[in-house]
């Protein structure tokens, strides 16, 4: 009945496009999920389509001709052996966990699990995994589908869960330390690069606000603080007692520490130190850079967590690009026995005297597990894969306090080399004009060029650039297909404008490659809803108090991703993923586990959020 998929690369997206829709369920689809689990992908596109039109016999054929392709690059310079995927047996075996999604926080979970010896099953509807951590190929050129910063990879410390992750699964992957996270262009031309060293970088904010030394050194210092307390607790499940307990017992400074600042905002502690406004108003920029929102409604944690973490690990890229840490970490899960089908659509949770038993796959395939984690977004999971009228309290409340992110524009663009100054750094954030409008959609500039890095991502003497900046669905829903390509091109020509007054005179004309994406297109390549970048707080939260962690209030269903503690960001998933895998291990007796403290633990957690 089953058919294993094989190899590993891909022309993802092109082949997702001519297709229509990359989670669609068009007829070949069905298909193919009638009797072949589709793996993780093929060497090119057109390999996938003659397997596609290949009758179901001839599938199983070529299916092990394709597999005997056993080395694929992403990039073209990672090596990426073939990942044996999911041999789906027969729709009545259950397994110990079905993980719905790969994207990071769904490969971390599941990872997780298969290390402990459970039995997991991660479904991901397209057919590569990684979510918004994956990667397309276009015309020679390795894009990233998003963020090319990477916190929490590098050797030092106990927070750096990218490298843990990969680790645990035996892998490692070969990194390029980055000198520069970003490279500030603020209003006012206030510049600043935030260089690997902390002491380069308080140079450039000395340099700048000398009357605000005292005030500089008094808010870094608190983030350090928060920080060192991090990297001292070995990060496990905190919705586990005995675990959490162990930590207070082991740590108490660094608990403590972690429990004062759990309900508190960046914005307020930035305000005790510091009074210039145009540093508070960097400080904003920090934080909105990965919370998509001010400073004051930043949680500290969040905040120091990467302000640290930049100085102390460093960012590091991964040579061949970010797209190959999930691959890197589904061929792990399947090395450790778990199981990845790809093009397999969750449509929806299956409940049993309003307990989670299993999932319906949109072929109708049913699949059943003690424990369901779900790494789609919280709206998706309760107001898709469940019923919304069944919606629990505990969700209703998730949404009074935190609501939906705007989601991005993005452009992904393959230039000639000789437009970039000598000496551009990777990352760079802009805000030309105004510091009230940083929140405004298309008023912040992203642009990271990964290339400055890893060269081998795009064909000799070029470079890529990824250029992002926030944007609402709104903009672009009830538009013709005709209209809806010509708002992206105009927006994008606008933004390429701006870059080419602000940094890059000659940009339009040195470009070779271009492609935009719509909130859409992030809403349709990664199954989030509005396409969301994830939650933001509907007002000002009390820190992290309010976000809510693994467990749900529906029996045996789990959440991992950014709609759980502590949020955005791939190594704030990580963690989630860590988190539940923890807690999922103990609920089902693979890790120390005490029923009664737990449900304990639950309500007094339960009761902490309802002061947020
Ligand atoms: N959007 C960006 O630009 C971007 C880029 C890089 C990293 N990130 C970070 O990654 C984080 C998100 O990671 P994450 O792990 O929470 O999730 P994710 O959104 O990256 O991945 C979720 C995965 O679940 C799959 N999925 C959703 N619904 C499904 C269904 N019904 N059936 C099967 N599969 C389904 C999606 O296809 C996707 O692969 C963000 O917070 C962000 O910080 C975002
Ligand atoms: C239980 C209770 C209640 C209590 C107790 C106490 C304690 C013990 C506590 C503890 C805690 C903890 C452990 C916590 C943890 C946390 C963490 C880990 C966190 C993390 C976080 C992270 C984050 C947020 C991150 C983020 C990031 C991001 C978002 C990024 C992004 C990026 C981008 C966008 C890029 C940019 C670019 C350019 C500029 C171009």
């Amino acid at each position: 009945m089953a058919a294993v998929a094989g190899p590993t690369l891909y022309c993802v997206p092109s082949v997702a496009r001519s297709r229509g829709d990359c989670g669609g369920d068009g007829k070949k689809r069905r298909s193919l999920e009638k009797g072949v689990s589709f793996g993780v992908g093929l060497k090119c596109a057109p390999a996938f389509y003659r397997w596609q039109r290949a009758g179901r016999g001839n599938l199983i054929r070529e299916q092990s001709r394709i597999s005997g392709i056993r080395e694929a690059k992403v990039g073209r310079s990672i090596s990426v052996r073939s990942a044996q995927a999911a041999v789906e047996k027969d729709g009545t075996e259950e397994y110990d966990a079905i993980v719905i999604g790969s994207g990071m926080g769904g490969l971390v979970a599941a990872t997780q699990l298969a290390i402990r010896n459970v039995k997991v099953l991660l479904l991901e509807k397209y057919i590569i995994p990684g979510g918004s951590s994956g990667y397309f190929k276009r015309e020679g050129y390795t894009f990233d589908v998003g963020s090319s910063v990477m916190f929490g990879f590098s050797e030092k410390g106990n927070i750096n869960l990218v490298t843990r992750a990969l680790a645990a699964v035996g892998r490692k992957m070969e990194l390029i330390p980055d000198p520069t996270t970003v490279h500030y262009h603020l209003p006012n031309d206030f510049n600043v690069q935030v260089h690997r060293k902390f002491e380069d970088f308080l140079n450039e904010l000395y340099k700048r606000f000398p009357e605000e030394r005292a005030g500089i050194d008094g808010f870094f210092g608190e983030c350090w603080r928060v920080f060192n307390a991090l990297n001292a607790l070995e990060l496990k499940s905190l919705e586990e007692p005995l675990y959490l307990f162990g930590q207070f017992f082991k740590n108490p400074a660094a608990c403590l520490t972690l429990a004062y600042y759990l309900p508190q905002n960046a914005g307020a502690i930035a305000r005790k130190h510091i009074k210039d406004p145009e540093l508070l108003s960097y400080i904003d920029a920090e934080c909105f850079i990965v919370s998509t929102v001010d400073a004051m409604r930043t949680p500290m944690i969040n905040c120091a967590m990467v302000i640290c973490d930049r100085h102390y690990g460093g960012i590091n890229y991964p040579v061949g690009g970010v797209g190959g840490i999930a691959v890197q970490l589904a061929e792990g899960l399947v090395e450790k026995g778990g199981q990845i089908q790809y093009k397999a659509n969750v449509k929806s949770i299956i409940l049993e005297n309003e307990k989670a038993i299993g999932v319906q796959l949109v072929n109708g395939k049913k699949l059943y597990a003690k424990k369901i984690i779900s790494n789609a977004t919280r709206w998706d999971t309760f107001e898709k894969l469940l019923n919304p009228s069944q919606m629990p309290e505990r969700e209703r409340m998730f949404q009074r306090c935190y609501k939906k992110s705007p989601s991005f524009f993005s452009i992904h663009m393959g230039v000639k080399a000789d437009v970039l100054p000598e000496g551009t750094d990777c990352h760079h954030f802009i805000l030309e004009d105004d510091w009230s409008r940083l929140q405004e959609p298309y008023r912040t500039i992203f642009l990271s060029i990964p290339t400055i890095l890893d060269k081998t991502l795009a064909p000799e003497g070029h470079h890529i650039l990824h250029i992002f900046t926030t944007s609402w669905i709104d903009d672009f829903e009830g538009l013709s297909r005709e209209n809806y390509v010509a708002k992206k091109e105009a927006i994008a020509d606008e933004i390429v404008e701006r870059l080419e007054k602000k940094l890059f005179p000659g940009l339009k004309a040195a470009t070779t490659f271009r492609e935009a994406g719509s909130p859409k297109t992030h809403r349709r390549f990664l199954a989030r809803d509005d396409g969301t970048y994830g939650p933001i707080p509907a007002g000002i939260p009390k820190g992290l108090l309010g976000m809510p962690f693994n467990t749900t209030a529906v029996d045996n269903l789990y959440c991992v991703g950014d709609s759980c503690f502590p949020g955005q960001g791939v190594i704030a998933v990580c963690f989630s993923g860590v988190m539940c895998a923890h807690r999922v291990a103990a609920d089902l007796g693979v890790e120390k586990n005490s029923p009664l403290l737990s449900k304990g633990l639950s309500s007094l957690l339960a009761w902490f959020r309802t002061l947020a």
